[in-house]
């Protein structure tokens, strides 16, 4: 029998999968809240696209408490990276019931399969769930509206790396070192619009995409765009050395390719971190930069530059301050400021 898919956040990354799931026949439902699960319980998905917008019904809900799990669920992680221990806590524990109705297994039995950015959500799961699935993914989506996504990729919706975690974990089975339950959701993922490829190491991955990740959040800033380089490139570095003394692989292979097209009333560029500013939403980047600034407190290298980043941000997230209130010369001043949201919007 197949998989339903247990989308769980309905942002950019989770309402278009969901959309997408929905519209390749699959079956899915998706778990939302607040506004957004207003929208979609009434209008469904809205998804944006370069050349049409859809109006997807998809079945939403607003937690385990309106689904009966079964053995057939797999669960798709889609919070930021700050919600996640949240999110797994509450469908870990769950009765998922067989085919005759009878509770035999536990939430914390399904798969989950990760989808965030960074490389904190695959431990947090493992901590309950035995069968990860590590997802990458390259997608830009954006999701300022509730009830709607922007996808500017079409029709090759994202491009995603997907692999069971930790590595050797693999099932040693049937078919040997073949991991079947992952081809089939890469499978699934390609119906639905997203390339995928299969890989054995998902965390070298997420290392990997973690690189371009950093300089998310010098899009809240203002800067020149030579600013902007200069800070990105120092980002990467102490990353990179961080990694080295950590020893975290980076996958070498080559970045896939997305081709994005501009959305009529739709202003491209705005990464995923600047989303949540804009919409006052929390901020993801204590586990973009502060991953970099705590890996570099383990092992004694300095992140002096991915520090400040994270302070600065962290700062107006907590002041609810929107994007463009503070400044890249902040985070290149070569001193250990204290940031000043609040003096800067008043100015
Ligand atoms: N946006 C993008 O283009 C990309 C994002 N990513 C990564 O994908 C992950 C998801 O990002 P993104 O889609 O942008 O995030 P969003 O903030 O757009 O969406 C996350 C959604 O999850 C909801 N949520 C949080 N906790 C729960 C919960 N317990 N139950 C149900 N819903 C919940 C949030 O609700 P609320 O709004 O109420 O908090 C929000 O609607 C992140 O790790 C991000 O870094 C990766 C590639 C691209
Ligand atoms: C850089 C990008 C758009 C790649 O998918 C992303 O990961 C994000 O917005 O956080």
């Amino acid at each position: 029998m197949s998989n339903r898919y247990v989308v769980i956040g309905a942002g950019a990354v989770g309402a278009l999968l969901a959309a997408q799931l929905e519209l390749s026949g699959q079956a899915v439902v998706l778990v939302a809240r607040g506004d957004n699960l207003a929208a979609v319980a009434e209008h469904g998905v809205r998804v944006r696209r370069p050349r049409s917008t859809e109006q997807v019904r998809v079945p939403v809900v607003a937690g385990p408490e309106q689904l009966r799990l079964t053995h057939q669920d797999v669960l798709v992680l889609a919070t930021k990276t700050q919600d996640a221990e949240e999110a797994l806590t509450r469908w870990a524990w769950l009765p998922v019931s067989d085919e005759d109705g009878l509770p035999t297994l536990l939430g914390a039995d399904l798969p989950v399969l990760t989808f965030q950015n960074g490389l904190a959500t695959e431990d947090l799961a493992l901590r309950r769930f035995r069968r990860v699935y590590g997802v990458s993914i390259g997608v830009a989506a954006s999701h300022l509206t509730p009830g709607e996504v922007v996808s500017p990729s079409y029709p090759i919706i994202g491009v995603a790396w997907l692999g069971r975690y930790p590595a050797n974990d693999r099932p040693q089975g049937r078919f040997g070192r073949r991991d079947v339950e992952a081809e089939q959701y890469a499978h699934d993922l390609r119906a639905a619009g997203y390339d995928v490829d299969l890989v054995d190491d998902i965390q070298a991955y997420k290392a990997r995409k973690l690189l371009v990740n950093l300089a998310n959040g010098l899009g809240v800033l203002l800067g020149t765009d030579d600013e902007r380089e200069r800070a990105r490139e120092l980002l990467v570095a102490e990353a990179r050395a961080v990694f080295a003394a950590a020893g975290v692989e980076v996958a070498t292979a080559s970045p896939g390719h997305l081709v994005v097209e501009p959305v009529p009333g739709h202003v491209a560029g705005h990464l995923s971190t600047w989303q949540s500013f804009a919409r006052g939403a929390s901020s993801e980047v204590d586990h973009l930069n502060g991953e970099i600034v705590r890996l570099g407190r383990r092992h004694g290298v300095p992140t002096p530059v991915n520090e400040r980043l994270q302070r600065l941000l962290g700062a107006q997230a907590a002041a609810g301050l929107p994007p463009g209130v503070n400044t890249i010369d902040d985070v290149l001043a070569d001193e250990t400021s204290t940031p000043r949201p609040l003096t800067r919007l008043e100015a």
